[in-house]
C-alpha cells in the first residue's frame, strides 16, 4: 500500500438509493406480494446500480480511482451491515432461504418473527434497523453481497468504492438481545467484531477494491451509550487493529452528521488512508490547523472536506466551501471535495421538478447538482482558483439574487417577529387554567385518540380524483364533510370522551400546512427515503412564513357542530414542520420557528373563535431535532419549547392546549416536555410498555399525561386486559385526575376493523379503571 495514492479530489459520500423514480420501491414491493421472484427483483437492483455509477460519472466523478461509492442499499445499510457480519439474531436462525429473504425477514419480520426494532439514524428522518447482539451472537463475514457489486461496477469499466458502516457506530447503535445477560453491552465485542471486518477488508482487496468507505458517525454523538472520548478511543482501537490487516483496501475512516473537529487530529493519525469530516454540521480546528498539529497527523493522511451540505438542498456557498479546501491545501494537507453526509438524505435532480418557480429552482442543489458542485469544487483545486471563478461568481450572483427576491424577507413578518416579548409565551398560571377548563367537563381517565382516523382507499382516490382535477373543489369538499360525520358517529358510539375529525383531508401532516402557508413550495418528485421502501416528500421552507387565510378552521367547526362532545382542533407544531422540511439555511432555524409559531397561534385564535374549546399541537419530531452535540442541546430546547410556547400562548385560560409526542424517546428530555406546558400530552408508550411513565413520575409533571395504551403500529387489537393493564400502570405512578387513555400515535395508517375494535376495548378498559377495576 502507498500512502502515496489518494482518492479522487470529487466524490460523495453516498446518493440516494430508491432510484429516480422510486423504481427501487416498486420492484421491492412487488416482490414482497409475490407479484415477481428474487431473480427479478435483483436485476432491477443490478440495472439500478448500474445506471447510478454511470449517472455519477456522467456528472463528473471520475470513473478510476474509487471516486464513486457503491451505497446501494435493498432496504438499510445497518442492516446490510448485519448481514455482511453474517450477525443474524438467534431468533431468525430457523429460516430457510436466500440471504435475501433472510434479510427481509429480519426487516420486516414474518408470520412467526417480530422484525428487528426501527429507529432514528443520527438526527435525521432516516430509520434503521436496529441489531440485535448478545454474547452468544455469531459473526462470520459475508462479504459477497459486496463483493459482486464491485465487480459489476468493475465490468462497466468503474473502479467504485464500497461502503460499509463502521465497526465502532455498528455496534454503539445495536441493543442488547433479550437473551443477553444483565450488564452485557453490544460494544464488549468489538474486538471480534472488528476481526470480521478485518476479513471483509481482505475479501474486497482480493477482489480488486482499491479504497473502502467505513462510517462511524458514533464520533459526533453524545447521545449514545458510551460518552464521546470513549467512542474516540474504541475507533482509534478499532481502526489500529484494521490498519493492520495484511491484505486490505484503503480505508477512508468518515465522520458525517456533526461536528468531530476536537477528535480530527487523533483520526489522521489512525493507520488509515483518508478521514473526511463534516464541515457543515462541524468545522475544522482552528488552533491545531494554526499551530501545524493537524498537518504532522495528517503527514500520510489525505483530509475529505465534506463542504456539501447533504442535509438540505440549497445550493452551497462555492466560494466558502473553496475557502475551506484552499486553508486545508495551503496547510499542507492533501484534500478533496466531498459531500458533510452521504446524499440519501435529498432527492435526485432538480432538473425533474417542472412545476417549481424557476427562481427558487435556481437556489436549489438536489443529489445531482450536489455533485455538480463537488466536481466544480475539485477542479478548483486541481487547476486553481482562477479556473473555477466563474463557477464562483455565478453561485455568488445566484445567492445574492435570493436574499433579494420577494417573499425571502417579508417586513410585516419580521416586524410581528421583532416584537414578540416574553409575556407572548406564557400562558395564564396552571390553577388557573384548571378552574377555567372545569367547563369541559372532562370525566378523569378521559380517553380520546391522537388526531387520523384511517385513511382508506376510498379517501386516497378523492384526494387524487381532486388533485387531477377530475373531482370539483364543491364535491370533493362534500365528500371530507360526509367523512367528517361518519367519525364523529363512530367515535361517539365507541364512547371515546374527546373526539377529532379525523384528519380526511391531509395528505401529509406537515405537507397540508405548507401548501397552505406562505413560504413554501412543494415538489413533485422530491421523495427522499424513510426508511425501507417508504419515502417521504419534505416542502421546501423557502420564505418568510405567514398564514393568508385559515387553514383548518372549517373542518374543525363542521366536526364540532355535528356533536356536543368536545372536539379537538388538530394543528402540527412549528419544531416538526421546520424538522420534516427542507428549511432555508439563510436565518437561524429558532427564527423560521417563531415565523411559523406565529401563523400557528393565528390559527388557534380562529379555532377558538369558531367554537372550539381544545387544540391540539402535535410535535412528534420535537426529539428528532435534539443536536447530536451536548452543548448545543440547551439552545435548541430553548427555542423550540419557546416556539411552541409561542404558538400556543395566545389561548385563553379557558382554552385546553394539548400536544403529541411520539417516535422517540422522550425520558431524557422529561425537563423540555414539561416545559411546552401543553395541559395535556399524549405520548408513545405502548410499545415499550409505558417507559415513559417512569421518568415522569420522578419528574412530579403536574398537568395532564396520556401515556398510548394501544400501540397502532401494527394490525393487532389490544385487548381490554392488556390496555387496563397498561392504564394500571401507569395510574401507579400518575394521578388518576391527570391520567388520559390514548393510542400512541394517529390511526392513518391502520383498517377500519382493527381500529374500532381496538378503540372499544381502550374505551372498556378506561372504563373499568374509572370504575376500580
Ligand atoms: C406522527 S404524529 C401524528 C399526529 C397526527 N395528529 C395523527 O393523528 O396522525
Ligand atoms: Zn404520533
Amino acid at each position: 500500500m502507498t500512502a502515496t495514492t489518494h482518492l479522487p479530489t470529487a466524490t460523495i459520500l453516498g446518493y440516494p438509493r430508491l432510484g429516480r423514480r422510486r423504481e427501487l420501491k416498486r420492484a421491492i414491493e412487488s416482490y414482497w406480494k409475490g407479484q415477481s421472484d428474487e431473480a427479478a427483483l435483483q436485476q432491477t437492483a443490478r440495472e439500478l446500480r448500474a445506471s447510478t455509477r454511470a449517472h455519477l460519472v456522467e456528472l463528473g466523478l471520475p470513473a478510476a480511482g474509487g471516486a464513486v461509492p457503491e451505497s446501494f442499499s435493498f432496504y438499510d445499510q445497518v442492516l446490510d451491515a448485519t448481514l455482511a457480519l453474517g450477525a443474524v439474531p438467534q431468533r431468525f436462525a430457523d429460516i430457510a432461504g436466500s440471504d435475501l429473504v433472510t434479510y427481509f425477514a429480519l426487516a420486516r419480520g414474518d408470520r412467526d418473527h417480530q422484525p428487528l426494532e426501527m429507529t432514528k439514524w443520527f438526527d435525521t428522518n432516516y430509520h434503521y434497523s436496529v441489531p440485535e447482539i448478545d454474547e452468544r451472537t455469531p459473526f462470520a463475514a459475508n462479504p459477497a453481497q459486496l463483493v459482486a457489486q464491485l465487480a459489476e461496477a468493475a465490468e462497466q469499466g468503474i473502479a467504485s468504492r464500497p461502503v460499509i458502516v463502521g465497526p465502532v457506530t455498528y455496534l454503539l447503535l445495536a441493543k442488547a438481545s433479550d437473551e443477553a445477560a444483565a450488564g452485557f453491552q453490544p460494544i464488549d465485542r468489538l474486538d471480534e467484531v472488528v476481526a470480521v471486518y478485518g476479513e471483509l477488508l481482505s475479501a474486497l482487496a482480493g477482489a480488486g477494491a482499491q479504497w473502502v468507505q467505513l462510517d462511524e458517525p458514533a464520533l459526533v454523538s453524545d447521545s449514545l451509550p458510551v460518552p464521546r472520548e470513549q467512542t474516540l478511543e474504541l475507533v482509534a482501537r478499532a481502526y489500529t487493529a484494521l490498519g493492520a490487516t495484511a491484505d486490505r483496501p484503503r480505508i477512508l475512516l468518515t465522520a458525517p452528521y456533526g461536528d468531530a473537529s476536537s477528535a480530527l487530529a487523533r483520526l489522521g493519525a489512525l493507520p488509515v488512508e483518508a478521514v473526511q469530516a463534516d464541515l457543515v454540521r462541524g468545522s475544522l480546528p482552528e488552533a491545531e490547523l494554526a499551530s501545524g498539529e493537524l498537518a504532522a497527523a495528517f503527514a500520510d493522511t489525505q483530509l475529505l472536506a465534506g463542504v456539501v451540505d447533504g442535509r438540505n438542498i440549497w445550493k452551497t456557498d462555492l466560494r466558502a466551501a473553496f475557502g475551506a479546501l484552499e486553508r486545508l491545501q495551503r496547510a499542507g494537507i492533501a484534500t478533496a471535495a466531498t459531500t458533510s453526509n452521504s446524499l440519501q438524505h435529498v432527492p435526485h435532480d432538480v432538473r425533474d421538478e417542472t412545476r417549481l418557480d424557476a427562481e427558487l429552482a435556481s437556489w436549489l442543489a438536489f443529489a445531482d447538482q450536489k455533485v455538480e458542485q463537488v466536481v466544480i469544487l475539485a477542479r478548483g483545486l486541481a487547476e486553481g482558483a482562477a479556473a473555477i471563478e466563474s463557477e464562483l461568481a455565478a453561485v455568488d450572483a445566484i445567492l445574492a439574487a435570493r436574499a433579494q427576491t420577494a417573499g425571502v424577507r417579508v417586513d410585516d413578518v419580521r416586524t410581528r417577529v421583532d416584537a414578540v416579548a416574553g409575556a407572548d409565551r406564557e400562558r395564564a398560571d396552571e390553577e388557573e387554567r384548571r378552574a377555567a377548563q372545569q367547563a369541559l367537563d372532562i370525566p378523569e381517565l378521559a380517553t380520546t385518540t391522537i388526531g387520523s382516523f384511517p385513511q382508506t382507499a376510498e379517501i386516497r382516490r378523492a384526494r387524487a380524483a381532486f388533485g387531477r382535477g377530475e373531482l370539483g373543489q364543491e364535491e370533493y369538499d362534500e365528500f371530507l364533510r360526509a367523512e367528517i360525520a361518519r367519525v364523529i358517529r363512530l367515535q361517539e358510539e365507541i364512547g371515546l370522551d374527546v373526539l377529532v375529525h379525523g384528519e380526511a383531508e391531509r395528505n401529509d401532516m406537515v405537507q397540508y400546512f405548507a401548501e397552505l402557508l406562505d413560504g413554501f413550495a412543494v415538489t413533485e418528485h422530491g421523495w427522499v427515503q424513510s426508511y425501507g421502501t417508504r419515502a417521504t416528500r419534505p416542502s421546501i421552507l423557502w420564505g418568510d412564513v405567514s398564514r393568508p387565510a385559515p387553514m383548518t378552521v372549517a373542518w374543525s367547526a363542521y366536526a364540532q357542530s355535528l356533536t356536543d362532545r368536545p372536539v379537538k382542533g388538530m394543528l402540527t407544531g412549528p419544531v416538526t414542520i421546520l424538522a420534516w422540511s427542507f428549511v432555508r439555511d439563510d436565518q437561524p432555524l429558532a427564527d423560521t420557528a417563531s415565523q411559523v409559531a406565529l401563523a400557528l397561534r393565528d390559527e388557534i385564535d380562529d379555532l377558538v373563535d369558531a367554537g372550539i374549546r381544545i387544540v391540539q399541537v402535535d410535535e412528534p419530531a420535537l426529539r428528532e431535532l435534539l443536536p447530536l452535540d451536548a452543548d448545543r442541546q440547551a439552545a435548541y430546547l430553548d427555542w423550540s419549547v419557546g416556539a411552541f410556547r409561542l404558538a400556543t400562548s395566545g389561548a385563553a385560560p379557558g382554552v385546553q392546549i394539548h400536544t403529541h409526542l411520539c417516535y422517540s424517546e422522550f425520558g431524557e428530555i422529561i425537563d423540555a416536555v414539561d416545559g411546552l406546558d401543553a395541559d395535556v400530552t399524549s405520548i408513545e408508550a405502548a410499545r415499550s410498555r409505558m417507559d415513559v411513565v417512569e421518568p415522569l413520575g420522578a419528574h412530579g409533571y403536574s398537568r395532564g399525561i396520556g401515556p398510548g395504551v394501544y400501540d397502532i403500529h401494527s394490525p393487532r387489537v389490544p385487548s381490554v386486559e392488556e390496555q387496563q393493564e397498561l392504564i394500571r400502570i401507569a395510574a401507579a405512578r400518575i394521578p388518576g385526575e391527570q391520567l388520559w387513555v390514548n393510542p400512541d400515535c394517529g390511526l392513518k395508517t391502520r383498517g377500519y376493523e382493527e381500529t374500532v375494535a381496538s378503540l372499544t376495548n381502550l374505551v372498556h378498559a378506561a372504563r373499568a379503571v374509572r370504575a376500580g377495576a
